[in-house]
């Protein structure tokens, strides 16, 4: 769990050889140590631990590269594919270094004028390509950066009369004047003919003069200008609840020894009712997806915004890379993470770190303590999954762990202090200077660093059984369905969702906003009833022995749920000529078989009541032209139509059926597909020509 399986690194031979560096009198001594200071305590003090060399390493900036994909993508510009330029473009930008801190003072020293403005002019050539392909937003983003980034003067008055340009083809009027009367300042820097000059003026004061008497508005016949709406965040069912504040009303959250603790209906719920929108406590974008999403909020961007100092990691505006602190902890260590093979649950307890100063946690350390987790049905504290006591509480079952697991992640957490030793993390107000309480031991761990190292063994014990996938859905051409499929992004944690049980009968699509989750119901839930999520063991596609061994080994529980306790058959198992309907009495199961369908009576086997299912079906009918209907707002991608109309139809067959049944399945997978397309999409993007 703590290796990638599919990305083996150099971790698992440094495991291997620290593992069999000890005697089996050293690893009893560590199987008795009852706490996460003394285990990692232990392991420091190994010899074989220190065998190994961390030194920072990450992907850096290249003049040489920036160059060669500039101009590549001015050839690809003056032939007008502005696509394929917007790539090449954009990759000049990832590689040119940015005139920053140190490397912007040596570069001064140096005193070459391209060195100072590559980086700038990378951008700027980008605005040009965005502004042709119509993408304002994106454009003016560039061309501030490339303003606040030593773009060459004489060339300025160009830059703003685009940004002048294309903030009239956004209606901001007041901004594009402003632009525009930039131009005309700057004007006087350019090297250019007098002439030239003299018809620039002339034309930056013609727009400049429209301006002022009102008249550029009403004349100007301008295409809309594309606009991204990012997917909206629906309501929570029935409103907010008091006190799980990521969750509707309709929910609440109940303790048992078997179970721990799950959520519960407190009201009846329907398919569609949303349960839980919840931003995460952290999150970690997936290596694969480096290059085409914000590695802040996980979305996609058509003009990425690089690192400052690496080449690896993007962001989709310069707010996001600011507010990325987290990043420029992991920046210089970035490649001998991956390096490693750490698995991305890692990735994910390492960033509960990194995205906080130490002194954060050093100011929390007298507050952390387990919460007895029954106390949940007892105390009615308020549940805010922002509470760092929250996440620190979910459920980590180290009691469970064998030696040989808590040895494997005591080693992890060894590395990752001796990586986080490498960048400034340790440093400033964290250090042991700041911070008298603790005494700085040398070579040794010191206390701050053991403090951290507890957390982050914790923390990798949590995220294992807490951590969800975060997906994008995937068209493979734009409102079209056809081909389309959910992908995944990265990983989060999620305090509230994290308190939902599994069962191999879903009861909840999720789908993402950015990163934020939401679920809507894709079943009927009586009040009372456990409300589960699903942790990817879903009955009609795997069966129950495989879904009960990947859940033991990975959750560290047996299910029990209905759909395995009654050995639900797969769907592709299962069987046509049988129906299931409902007594109209207890609601349990009427097996019928429909061949032999001669009497309307059914009697029920578990209270002995019979039931009419003549009108069930008829409605039957009604269910099969509801879906109908619902498919072809799908083939039209009118979403909100197809939603309310696979609603009708999943509460249309639970009044008449009890799962499992075929027609059900399909319609809960198709409103799972239909929500899906509300949350993040990405749509493929056209081949360029070249
Ligand atoms: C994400 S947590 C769910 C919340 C957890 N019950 C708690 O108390 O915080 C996952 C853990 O819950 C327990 N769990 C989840 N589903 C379960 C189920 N159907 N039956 C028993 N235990 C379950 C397992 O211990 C599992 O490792």
């Amino acid at each position: 769990m703590v290796e990638d399986k599919d990305r083996p690194g150099f971790f698992k031979d440094y495991h291997r050889a620290v593992r069999k560096a000890i005697s089996n009198d050293q690893f009893n001594e560590f199987s008795k140590l009852k706490t996460n200071d003394d285990r990692i305590r232990f392991c420091f003090s190994l010899p074989a631990i220190h065998d190994i060399d961390i030194k920072p390493y990450f992907r850096g900036k290249s003049e040489k590269e920036a160059l060669e994909k500039k101009e590549a993508g001015n050839k690809c510009f003056g032939r007008k594919n502005n696509l394929e330029a917007l790539r090449l473009y954009s990759q000049a930008v990832v590689k040119a270094p940015v005139p920053s801190g140190k490397y912007w003072k040596l570069i001064k020293e140096s005193a070459d004028p391209k060195k100072m403005t590559m980086y700038a002019i990378c951008l700027a050539n980008r605005s040009a390509a965005l502004y042709h392909l119509r993408e304002y937003h994106y454009c003016v983003k560039d061309i501030d950066e490339a303003l606040e980034h030593h773009y060459p003067k004489e060339l300025k008055y160009k830059l703003y009369k685009r940004k002048a340009r294309l903030l009239s083809h956004m209606k901001q009027h007041v901004e594009a004047r402003d632009a525009y009367r930039q131009a005309l300042k700057w004007l006087d820097w350019a090297k250019m003919e007098r002439e030239k000059r003299i018809e620039h003026q002339t034309d930056i004061q013609k727009w400049l003069k429209m301006y002022e008497t009102g008249k550029v508005v009403k004349n100007w016949d301008i295409p809309e200008c594309y606009i991204e709406h990012p997917p909206v965040i629906p309501e929570l069912t029935g409103g907010r609840n008091e006190r799980f504040l990521s969750a509707s009303k309709k929910i609440d959250i109940h303790y048992d020894n078997n179970m721990g603790r799950y959520a519960v209906a407190s009201e009846d719920i329907e398919p569609g009712d949303v349960l839980v929108t919840e931003q995460p406590f952290a999150s970690v974008l997936n290596r694969e997806e480096f290059g085409s999403h914000c590695q802040k909020c996980f979305k996609t961007t058509k003009a990425p915004i690089p690192c400052k100092k690496c080449s690896s990691v993007l962001f989709c505006s310069v707010e996001c890379r600011q507010s990325s602190y987290f990043h420029t902890i992991e920046c210089p260590i970035l490649d001998l993470l991956v390096g490693s093979g750490m698995s991305i649950n890692c990735f994910l307890a390492l960033r509960l770190v990194t995205q906080k100063p130490v002194s954060y946690f050093l100011d929390m350390k007298e507050k952390l303590n387990e919460e007895d987790l029954k106390e949940i049905t007892n105390n009615k504290e308020v549940y805010d999954p922002s509470d760092f006591m929250r996440l620190y509480n979910l459920v980590c079952h180290s009691q469970f762990r064998t030696a040989e697991d808590l040895f494997h992640r005591c080693v992890m957490i060894v590395f990752l202090i001796k990586a986080l030793k490498k960048t400034k993390y340790f440093d400033g107000k964290g250090s042991s200077s700041a911070y008298p309480l603790f005494k700085d031991k040398g070579d040794k761990i010191n206390d701050v660093e053991l403090f951290i190292g507890s957390l982050l063994l914790r923390f990798l014990q949590i995220v294992q059984f807490n951590a969800h996938e975060v997906s994008e859905f995937y068209l493979m051409s734009p409102r079209s369905l056809d081909g389309s499929k959910n992908e995944t992004l990265g990983a989060a944690i999620y305090p509230t969702l994290a308190l939902f049980n599994h069962s191999c009968h879903s009861a909840q699509v999720r789908y993402f906003s950015g990163q934020q989750v939401i679920t809507k119901a894709i079943r009927n839930i009586r009040k009372g009833e456990i409300v589960p999520e699903n942790y990817g063991q879903s009955f009609p596609s795997k069966n129950k022995i495989q879904r009960k061994a990947e859940l033991a080994d990975r959750y560290w529980f047996e299910c029990n749920c209905e759909a395995c306790q009654n050995d639900w058959p797969m769907y592709k198992d299962m069987d046509t000529s049988t129906m299931r309907f409902k007594c109209h009495k207890c609601h349990g199961p009427l097996n019928v078989n429909t061949e032999q369908l001669l009497n309307p009576f059914i009697k029920c086997e578990k209270c002995g009541d019979q039931t009419n299912i003549l009108s069930t079906l008829k409605n039957l009918q009604n269910t099969e032209q509801t879906f109908k209907g619902a498919c072809k707002e799908m083939e039209t991608y009118n979403l909100e139509k197809a939603e309310a109309l696979l609603i009708e139809n999943l509460k249309q067959l639970e009044a008449c059926l009890y799962p499992p049944y075929r027609d059900y399945h399909l319609t809960q997978e198709a409103y799972m597909k239909v929500c899906l397309c509300q949350g993040n999409i990405r749509i493929k993007q056209p081949k360029t020509e070249e």
